[in-house]
C-alpha cells in the first residue's frame, strides 16, 4: 500500500513540471480549435494527465537501483488466463461459508491486487466516454491498449533501459485493467445525465472565442517575442561567426530589424498577422475591421516599442549620467546628475500610473465585455481581432436591404440556383444549429407560418426528424392551401416523405392553445419559422401572435408541467404573457428550449429592426444570404440573440453585381 500512496505522491511532485511544459501548447491548440478555454476543460484535461502520469508511475515504479538488477519473479512472463483466481483458492483459508474467513481474503494481495488493476483503468474508461465520447468497443480497444503499453513497458525493461525485466508481465493484469476501463465506462454513464455537455461547453467556447481576449492576445505577444528572441539569438551566432559580436551598435541595429521584420515585414506579407497571431487566429486590422496599411503595423509597434523602451532608456540616461562630462546642456545634466534619486522615483510612480492604468482597462474590458484597446491601437487606429470575429464584423458591415435581398435571390436563382434549392439550404443551415445547442435529438416545435420563411421551418423540420429529433411542426394551414412559392411545394414535399420514410415528424394544424403550450412545454428546442422579410405592421394577426406569446412565456417563466392547462390557456388569453414585449428585458427561465429564429425573429422588421407586438425572443438568429439593417440595429439582440450569417451561396459575385445594378439606378 504504501508504495502506491508514495507513487502517487511522486507523479504529485512531478505534475507542476509537467503542467508548465504542456502549458503554452495546451493554450495554442485550444485557442486554434475553440477560440476560447473554458475552465472546465482545464480542470478536466489537467486532471487527466495528472491521473495518466499516476497510472504510469504506479506500474513503473519504483525502479531497481541497478540497470542489471535481476528480480527473479519478473523474468518468465505470466501467461496463463485467470492465474490469480488458482493462485488465490490454492493458498486462502477462504470459504464462502464462513464469515471469518471473508476480512482476510480483502487482506490476501491476489485479492487486492486484482482489485487494484481494476481500479487502475476505471478513471480511464471514465474520461473516454465523457470527455473524448468514444463508444464502449472503441473504450474496449483503448483500455487494452493502454495496458498493453504498461506490460511491455514491464517486460522490456523501461524499453531496454534495464537489462532485465524488473515487474512481471502478467496476462491477469491485461484482463483486469481492460476490465477497470470497461466499468469506469459503465459507471460513468448515469453522471453524464447531470454533467455538463462537452459538446455545448465546445460549443460555448467557439461562441466566446470570437472575441480577442486579452490572454489570447498576451500569449500571441509572448510567442512573437519568443519567435523575435530566437531570431536574435541567431543573428547573433552569425555576427560571432563574422567576428562582429562585439560591436554593441551593430547588434542594437540587428535586433531592431529584427523586431521590424517580425512586427511589420511579416503582417505586411500575411496582411495582419505576426506569426504568432498566425498560431492564435488573430489579425490586425482597422477599428472598422478592414484591411490595415503597412504603416499602421509600424506605427503601432513602433509606439509600443516607444512606450517599453523610451521610459527605460531614459532612466538608463539619468542613471548614467556624469555631472563633469557637462558639455553645452550643462545646467540640464547637473540638475539631472543632482536629482537623480528624484528622478527615478518619478519614473518609477509614472511607469507605476501606467501599469495600474493599464489593469483598470484590462479589468473594464473584461467586466464590460468590450475589447482592451491599447494606445498604440488608438493612435495606429488598429485593433487586434480573431479572424473569425473580423470575418463577422465585415458580414455585419455588408447589410442588404430586404428589397436587395429579394433582387440578390433573383439574380442567384437566374444563375441556375433555384430558390427551392436556397430553402433547403435555409432550412438545413437551421437544423445544423439546432443540432450544435441541443446535440441528442430531443423533442423540437418548429412554428412555420404560410410563406416562405415558414418553407424554411419545414425543411428544417424534415432535417431534424432524419436526424431522429422527434419533431412537432405547427402550420396554420393544410400545406397545400400555403401559398408562398417554394414554400408550398416544398411542404407537400415534406409532408409525403415524412409518410414514406416515416419520420419522426408530425403536423399540427392550427391546434387549440392547450396543445400549442403542451407541445413547446415539452421542447427542447424551437424554431421560429412564423414570419421573415414578408412581415409588415406593428401587431402580429392571429393565430401567430398566440404562437409567438406562448414561446415567450415559455422562455421567461419556465415549464409549468402538466395538468395545468386549463389556467395556463386562461393566462394566455389574458395576454399576461407579453413579458417579451416590455421594456426592460427580462431573464431568461433556465430551463428555457434553445429558441432559434429563422431569418428574422417573428415580429421584428428585418428593414428597420423595430419590434410588433408579440415579437419572438430568441436565443440566435440564423439570417441568409446576407444581414439585413434591422438586425444590426440598436437594442435589437434582445430579439435576435446571437446572429449568424448563413450564405447559403458564394454571394460574392452577386454582390458585385447588384452593386453594379444599383449603381445603374
Ligand atoms: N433570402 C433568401 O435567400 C431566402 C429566403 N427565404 C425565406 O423566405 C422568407 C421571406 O419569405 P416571404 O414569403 O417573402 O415572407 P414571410 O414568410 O416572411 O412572410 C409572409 C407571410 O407573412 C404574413 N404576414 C405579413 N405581415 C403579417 C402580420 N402583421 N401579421 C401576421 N402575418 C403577417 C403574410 O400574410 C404572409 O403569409 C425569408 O425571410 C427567408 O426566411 C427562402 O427560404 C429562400 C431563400
Ligand atoms: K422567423
Amino acid at each position: 500500500m504504501n508504495v502506491y500512496v508514495s507513487n502517487i505522491v511522486m507523479a504529485a511532485l512531478s505534475f507542476p513540471l509537467i503542467a508548465f511544459v504542456i502549458t503554452i501548447p495546451y493554450m495554442v491548440y485550444q485557442y486554434r480549435k475553440f477560440g476560447s478555454i473554458p475552465w472546465l476543460r482545464t480542470l478536466v484535461v489537467y486532471s487527466f494527465v495528472f491521473y495518466l502520469l499516476c497510472a504510469y508511475f504506479l506500474v513503473l515504479l519504483p525502479l531497481p537501483e541497478d540497470r542489471t538488477a535481476i528480480v527473479p519473479y519478473a523474468q518468465t512472463p505470466q501467461l496463463v488466463p485467470f492465474n490469480f483466481v488458482h493462485e488465490f483458492l490454492a493458498e486462502t483459508s477462504f470459504s464462502p461459508s464462513n464469515p471469518s474467513t471473508w476480512l482476510a481474503t480483502l487482506r490476501d494481495p491476489y485479492v487486492y491486487e486484482a482489485f487494484f488493476n481494476v481500479l487502475l483503468l476505471v478513471p480511464l474508461g471514465m474520461y473516454l466516454r465523457y470527455y473524448f465520447r468514444r463508444t464502449w468497443w472503441q473504450t474496449l480497444i483503448i483500455g487494452f491498449l493502454v495496458t498493453l503499453s504498461f506490460e511491455t513497458t514491464q517486460l522490456t525493461g523501461l524499453w531496454g533501459l534495464y537489462e532485465h525485466p524488473y515487474r512481471l508481465f502478467d496476462v491477469d493484469d491485461l484482463m483486469m485493467n481492460t476490465l477497470g476501463a470497461m466499468v469506469g465506462f459503465w459507471m460513468v454513464g448515469p453522471a453524464m445525465r447531470v454533467l455538463p455537455d462537452f459538446r455545448l461547453v465546445n460549443e460555448e467556447a467557439r461562441e466566446a472565442g470570437m472575441r480577442a481576449s486579452v490572454t489570447k492576445r498576451a500569449l500571441s505577444f509572448l510567442l512573437d517575442l519568443l519567435i523575435a528572441g530566437f531570431l536574435g539569438m541567431l543573428v547573433g551566432f552569425g555576427l560571432a561567426a563574422a567576428g562582429l559580436s562585439g560591436q554593441e551598435t551593430i547588434s542594437v541595429w540587428t535586433d531592431r530589424a529584427v523586431l521590424l521584420l517580425c512586427f511589420v515585414v511579416v503582417p505586411v506579407v500575411t496582411h495582419g498577422q505576426t506569426l504568432g497571431q498566425k498560431l492564435l487566429r488573430l489579425r490586425i486590422v482597422r477599428s472598422d475591421a478592414s484591411r490595415a496599411h503597412w504603416y499602421q503595423f509600424l506605427a503601432r509597434y513602433g509606439l509600443l516599442y516607444l512606450m517599453i523602451w523610451a521610459p527605460f532608456a531614459a532612466l538608463s540616461g539619468v542613471v548614467g549620467l556624469d555631472p563633469s562630462t557637462s558639455g553645452e546642456m550643462g545646467a540640464i545634466v547637473n540638475f539631472a546628475a543632482h536629482n537623480q534619486t528624484l528622478l527615478v522615483w518619478a519614473w518609477v510612480v509614472l511607469m507605476a500610473a501606467w501599469g495600474v492604468s493599464l489593469l483598470v482597462r484590462a479589468v473594464r474590458s473584461w467586466r464590460l465585455k468590450r475589447p482592451f484597446v491599447m494606445l498604440n491601437g488608438l493612435i495606429s487606429n488598429t485593433r487586434i481581432m480573431t479572424v473569425a470575429g473580423v470575418e463577422r464584423e465585415r458580414e455585419r458591415r455588408c447589410v442588404l436591404d430586404v428589397a436587395d435581398v429579394a433582387a440578390l435571390e433573383r439574380l442567384i436563382a437566374d444563375d441556375g440556383t433555384p430558390l427551392a434549392e436556397l430553402m433547403e439550404r435555409a432550412g438545413t443551415a437551421v437544423a445544423d444549429t439546432v443540432r450544435l445547442h441541443v446535440p441528442d435529438p430531443a423533442p423540437v416545435v418548429v412554428l412555420a407560418g404560410a410563406g416562405n420563411n415558414g418553407g424554411d421551418g419545414w425543411v428544417a423540420a424534415r432535417a431534424l426528424a432524419e436526424q431522429d429529433y422527434p419533431v412537432t411542426l405547427i402550420t396554420s394551414d393544410l400545406a397545400e392551401r400555403i401559398k408562398a412559392e417554394p414554400a408550398r411545394s416544398t411542404a407537400l414535399d415534406v409532408f409525403a416523405d415524412t409518410a414514406e420514410r416515416d419520420l419522426p415528424l408530425r403536423v399540427l394544424i392550427a391546434p387549440d392553445a392547450d396543445v400549442l403550450i403542451d407541445a413547446i412545454d415539452g421542447a427542447e428546442a424551437v424554431v421560429d419559422a412564423i414570419l421573415g422579410t414578408g412581415f409588415a405592421g406593428d401587431e402580429v394577426r392571429p393565430p401567430y401572435a398566440a404562437w409567438i406569446r406562448a414561446a415567450n412565456r415559455r422562455r421567461f417563466e419556465g415549464s409549468r408541467g402538466k395538468g395545468r392547462g386549463r389556467h395556463r390557456k386562461r393566462a394566455l388569453e389574458r395576454g399576461r404573457h407579453e413579458r417579451g414585449e416590455r421594456r426592460s428585458a427580462p431573464m431568461r427561465a433556465k430551463d428555457a428550449p434553445f429558441t432559434v429564429a429563422v431569418d428574422v425573429p417573428s415580429g421584428l422588421s428585418a428593414q428597420t429592426g423595430a419590434a410588433a407586438r408579440p415579437c419572438l425572443a430568441a436565443d440566435m438568429t440564423v439570417t441568409m444570404l446576407a444581414y439585413k439593417p434591422g438586425l444590426v440595429a440598436t437594442e435589437t439582440n434582445r430579439w435576435t440573440g446571437m446572429v449568424t450569417l448563413a450564405r447559403l451561396v458564394d454571394t460574392k459575385p452577386y454582390l458585385a453585381a447588384l452593386g453594379d445594378e444599383l449603381e445603374d439606378d
